[in-house]
C-alpha cells in the first residue's frame, strides 16, 4: 500500500498494490496494520457502507457533527466517481480548504477522510458502486452538510447543473457561511 498526502491535513491517498496474474488481480483493500503505520496513529473502523448510484448522481457533502464525527476510507469498486472533501476544522491549516479526485475501479485509489471533513461524491458512470469504511456509527440525529454548490467552495462537478441527480434533502444542505458565520 502506497500513501500520498493531499493539501488538507490527514488525508491521505491510498494506493493498493495489484497483484495480477493469468487468472486475474488481487489486492488487499484493507490492512489495519499497514494502515495504521502509514498513518502512524490507531483506526477502529466500526462500520463499512456501500452505495450505488447512476451516472451525474450528486451525494453530499456530509459530515456527521461532534461525538459522532467519522473518520472514512473510501473506494469506488465499480465505476467512477469525483470524491470531494473539504476541511471544516477551524483549528487545521487546510481549514475550508478542497481537496477532489477520481476514484475508480480503474485506478483502484482509495481517499482516507479523517474526522472533521464533510464528503461528498458524483458518480461518473451509471451503477458506480463507492463502499467505505467508518470509524463511528451513523447516528442521524447528528447529520449535517455543506450545499454542494456553496460559492464559497467553488467546487467544479464538470457538468452543468442542470443535469445533477440530487436528494431533496442534500439540495436543503446549509452553506458554510452560516455553518461558521
Ligand atoms: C449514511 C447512512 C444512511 N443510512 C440510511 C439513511 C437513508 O434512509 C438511506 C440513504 O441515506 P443518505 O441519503 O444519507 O445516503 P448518502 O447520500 O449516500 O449519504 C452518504 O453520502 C456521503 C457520500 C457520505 O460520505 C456519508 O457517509 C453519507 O452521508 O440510508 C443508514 O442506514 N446508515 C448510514 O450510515
Amino acid at each position: 500500500m502506497e500513501i500520498k498526502s493531499t493539501n488538507i491535513q490527514g488525508c491521505y491517498i491510498l494506493e493498493p498494490v495489484i497483484c495480477r496474474d493469468a487468472r486475474g488481480v488481487f489486492m488487499e483493500t484493507f490492512h489495519k496494520k499497514k494502515l495504521e503505520t502509514l498513518l502512524g496513529g490507531p483506526l477502529e473502523f466500526v462500520q463499512d457502507n456501500q452505495s450505488v448510484s447512476n451516472r451525474n448522481v450528486l451525494r453530499g457533502l456530509h459530515f456527521q457533527k461532534g461525538e459522532h464525527a467519522q473518520a472514512k476510507l473510501g473506494r469506488v469498486v465499480r465505476g467512477r466517481a469525483l470524491d470531494v472533501v473539504v476541511d471544516l476544522r477551524e483549528k487545521s491549516k487546510s481549514f475550508r480548504e478542497v481537496f477532489t479526485i477520481e476514484l475508480s475501479e480503474y485506478n483502484n485509489l482509495q481517499l482516507f477522510i479523517p474526522r472533521g471533513l464533510a464528503h461528498g461524491f458524483l458518480a461518473l458512470e451509471d451503477q458506480t458502486v463507492f463502499s467505505y469504511k467508518c470509524d463511528a456509527y451513523y447516528y442521524p440525529g447528528s447529520e449535517s452538510g455543506i450545499i454542494y454548490n456553496d460559492p464559497e467552495l467553488a467546487i467544479d462537478w464538470g457538468i452543468p447543473d442542470s443535469e445533477l441527480i440530487i436528494s431533496e434533502k442534500d439540495r436543503r444542505l446549509q452553506y458554510l457561511k452560516e455553518l461558521f458565520p
